[in-house]
Parts: structure tokens; C-alpha cells; sequence
């Protein structure tokens, strides 16, 4: 068990680089193993635990998948030996669920643990089934599984239920090897689906309007292993501006895609910091005092659910009050309940949180529960005095590479030590 002690008063300031996005090295390494023929080389493969664990599951179902150098990963997949995923790891992540469309696709059957992931609410995986359905699949959830029996894939017409990104992501996956047309009506529209669809091309797969709520997949017979650059995590980088706004600091995201955090930066404006977009990197000055600034999560375009919590942390010390509202998972204000310790004046109403910026937070030991929220309390420990702990490291590591490491080189003092 490992846990952060930061003390808190430093402003953060300099450069740091963005690291390749969770949610889009998730489904990319799965559709690697897509590939009958030659191999995948993906780059930029950021080194969070999701990311390994899923590689030991792809591993357990027979890919061969190597670090070739640090951030880059070689996969073969000629033939896939088993069609059960390690029940103990499939549980432990949501991209998990991305397996089941892998072993769709490539064996007509699969069993994969109901998935993990951050506690924000139910994610129940009913999308998922009705989409394998809705592609000839008979599928149903036994013994903690999803488990699918020897079936026939076609092509066929979806709607994907509130726009539900993982869904997309596994219809995208099981579609590019069923034989017909596949129309996904109401898809996902995140940069990461794009990146997943331009992947999937580039091995032969024949998938066009994503970024568009309408996403037309037409099987092939057999995909082949590709190059491929996963993009820069927007999540990543919107938490490090958010940490420079907040720190009254001066933070350059280097590496990354300004487009992809448009509402992001909009917001930042209008809470008074100073945002410069560069070709590729974001600036963050931050100004005092910090203006409230509402919030309401959305699918992309729209302001992200997981940057939801940082910027409730950020509104914390606003100078007023602001509302935050919470639309995509039904629970995802737990870590307030910890903020609150650190002296913020928070009080959650149904999906919303509204905030009453104070003008101190005040160290002491907090629980990081979830990858946001656990972030989110590591931000506020940066502001509040004294020392704060933010147990439950394991968490914040789903997602982020020793971030202590990051936000030290940005002149954080925060130490990861033995809990
Ligand atoms: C690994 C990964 O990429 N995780 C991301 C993904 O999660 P994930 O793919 O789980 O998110 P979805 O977009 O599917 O979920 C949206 C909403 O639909 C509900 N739902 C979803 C599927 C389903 O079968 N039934 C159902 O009811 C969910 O509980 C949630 O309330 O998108 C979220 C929304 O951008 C992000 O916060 C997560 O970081
Ligand atoms: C909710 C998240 O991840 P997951 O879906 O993997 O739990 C997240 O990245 O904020």
C-alpha cells in the first residue's frame, strides 16, 4: 500500500509532456489482437496499471505482446488459444469489456468477467449485451461473466444508448470482422473513437464517419497487424492545466491535441485563468482570484465527466459559488466527502454539487476511492497547508504514470511513500 504526502503552498510552474490516452490504448491494444496476419507496433502506450493488466489478459488468451522499448508495444496475434479471460483481472478494469468483442469477432464465443473499473456508479454492461445481440451474438451474464456461446456474426443496424462510449468501442471491434454492414446510430464521438476507427483502417478495416454520431462499419474477412501512435491523453492534460490554474502557476502541456479540450479551455477562461494554444501544447497562468465557473458533464464535445472531479477541487477555492452537475455517472461525488475534511464547503444535491469557494483548505490524511476523485484530492493537497496524505495510490495509478514524479518536476512538493 502506498500513499502521497504532499505539502501543500507551491506554485507549479514549467513544462511537462502528455502521455498517451487510457482510453484509447485500451481498445487499440485490443484490436490489435484483431490481426490474423504480421504485427502491431503501437506507440505511445502510456505505462498506467490498466494498460498492463489488460495486456495480461490478452496475453492469457494467447497474444504475444512485448515492450519493444519504453511506451512502445509489439502484438501478434496469428491465433488466440483460449476464449475465457482471467476472471481476477477482467474484473479488475471497465476496458475489459473490449475482450468480449475481440473474442466475438475472432471465435464466435468468450467469457469475460462482468468488468471493474472506477466506482462512480452502477455501469452496468446492458449496451454491450444488446449491441453483441443486435450482431447475432447470444449472450448472456452467468456466474459473474459475460458469456457468449458459439454464434454467427452479421452485420447490422444499432442505436447505442446514451451515446455510451465503451459501447461504440466494442460494436467497432466485433463489427470490423462481421461479414455485412454495420450502422451505428447515436455513436460516441470522443477523440479516442476516431483514434480507434483510424487504427482499425490502417489494419484493413473498412469503418467510416467516426466523430460523427453515424458510424458505418463493413466486415472484412481478416484484419492485419498495422503502426499505429495512440493520441495524447486530453483527460491527463486537462488535470495538469487544472493543477496550474489552481497552484496560481504557470503549466505548459507539451504533446498534446488543444482541440481535443476545447469546452476545457473555454472553462478555464471563464474562471479567469489565462489559456494559450499553441500547435501542440496548452499554457495555463493562473490568475487570482479564481471566478466560480458552472459546470455540466457531457459527452465530447461537452465539458468531460472525468475532469468533473479536478475541477470541483479547482472550484474549492473559487472566489463565490458554483454549481457543478454531473450527468453521466450517478456517483460520482464520493470524493467530496474527503474534500470537505480538507475544509472545503461542498454539498452535494441529486447530480449536482454546489461549491462555496473558501479562501484555505487545510492539510490532513484523505482515501482516494476512485481514479478522478484520487486526483482530484492530490490537487487540492498542492493548495491546502500543511500536509496531506491521499491514501489508495493504486487507484490513481490507473490512469496516470507516477504522477508525483510530474507534478515534482513542476516544483510540487509530493513524495510517494509506503502507506
Ligand atoms: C475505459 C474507458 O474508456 N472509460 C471511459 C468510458 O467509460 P464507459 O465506456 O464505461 O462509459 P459509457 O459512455 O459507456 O457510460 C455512459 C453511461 O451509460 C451507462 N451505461 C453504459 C454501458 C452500459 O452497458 N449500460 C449503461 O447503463 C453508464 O453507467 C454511464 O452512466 O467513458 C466514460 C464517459 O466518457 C469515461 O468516464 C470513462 O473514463
Ligand atoms: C472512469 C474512468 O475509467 P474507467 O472507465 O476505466 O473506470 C476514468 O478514466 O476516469
Amino acid at each position: 500500500m502506498e500513499k502521497f504526502v504532499i505539502r501543500g503552498g507551491r506554485r507549479l510552474s514549467g513544462r511537462t509532456h502528455a502521455n498517451g490516452a487510457k482510453n484509447s490504448a485500451l481498445p487499440i491494444i485490443t484490436a490489435a489482437a484483431l490481426a490474423s496476419q504480421g504485427e502491431s507496433i503501437l506507440e505511445n502506450v502510456p505505462d498506467y496499471t490498466d494498460i498492463r493488466d489488460l495486456c495480461d489478459i490478452l496475453r492469457a488468451l494467447g497474444a504475444e505482446i512485448e515492450e519493444v522499448e519504453p511506451g512502445t508495444l509489439r502484438v501478434r496475434a496469428a491465433e488466440l488459444s483460449g476464449h475465457v479471460a482471467p476472471y481476477e483481472l477482467a474484473r479488475k478494469l471497465r476496458g475489459s469489456t473490449y475482450v468480449m468483442g475481440l473474442l466475438l469477432a475472432r471465435l464466435g464465443r468468450g467469457e469475460v468477467a462482468c468488468p471493474g473499473g472506477c466506482d462512480i456508479g452502477a455501469r452496468p454492461v446492458d449496451f454491450h449485451l444488446k449491441g453483441f445481440k443486435a450482431l447475432g451474438a447470444e449472450v448472456e451474464i452467468e456466474r459473474g461473466s459475460m458469456i457468449a456461446r458459439k454464434v454467427q456474426l452479421r452485420g447490422n443496424r444499432f442505436y447505442v444508448d446514451r451515446a455510451s462510449f465503451g459501447t461504440t468501442i466494442n460494436m467497432m471491434i466485433t463489427a470490423s470482422l462481421a461479414p455485412g454492414t454495420t450502422v451505428l446510430e447515436n455513436a460516441a464521438r470522443e477523440p479516442e473513437v476516431v483514434d480507434l476507427a483510424n487504427f482499425l483502417n490502417s489494419m484493413g478495416a473498412r469503418v467510416r464517419g467516426a466523430g460523427t454520431e453515424t458510424i458505418r462499419i463493413e466486415g472484412v474477412k481478416r484484419l492485419r497487424g498495422a503502426r499505429h501512435e495512440i493520441i495524447p491523453d486530453r483527460l491527463e492534460t486537462g488535470t495538469f492545466l487544472i493543477a496550474g490554474a489552481l497552484t496560481g502557476g504557470d503549466v505548459t502541456v507539451e504533446g498534446c491535441i488543444p482541440e481535443h479540450l476545447g469546452t476545457v479551455i473555454a472553462k478555464l477562461r471563464e474562471a479567469g485563468m489565462d489559456v494559450e494554444v499553441g500547435l501542440d501544447t496548452l499554457r495555463c497562468r493562473g490568475r487570482r482570484p479564481i471566478q466560480p465557473a458552472d459546470v455540466e458533464t457531457q459527452v465530447y464535445p461537452g465539458f468531460p465527466t472525468d475532469l468533473q472531479s479536478p475541477w470541483v477541487t479547482l472550484m474549492s477555492v473559487a472566489d463565490g459559488v458554483s454549481v457543478v452537475t454531473e450527468t453521466i455517472f450517478e456517483n460520482r461525488f464520493g470524493f467530496t466527502n474527503e474534500l470537505i475534511r480538507l475544509g472545503a464547503q461542498i454539498k452535494v444535491d441529486r447530480n449536482s454539487a454546489i461549491i462555496r469557494g473558501v479562501g484555505r483548505l487545510t492539510g490532513a490524511p484523505v482515501e482516494a476511492r476512485e481514479l478522478r476523485g484520487g486526483v482530484a484530492l492530490c490537487l487540492a493537497g498542492l493548495v491546502a497547508e500543511g500536509t496531506t496524505e491521499v491514501h489508495g495510490v493504486r487507484f490513481i495509478d490507473r490512469g496516470y504514470h507516477r504522477i508525483e514524479e510530474k507534478l515534482r518536476s513542476l516544483g510540487a512538493d509530493i513524495e510517494r511513500v509506503r502507506a
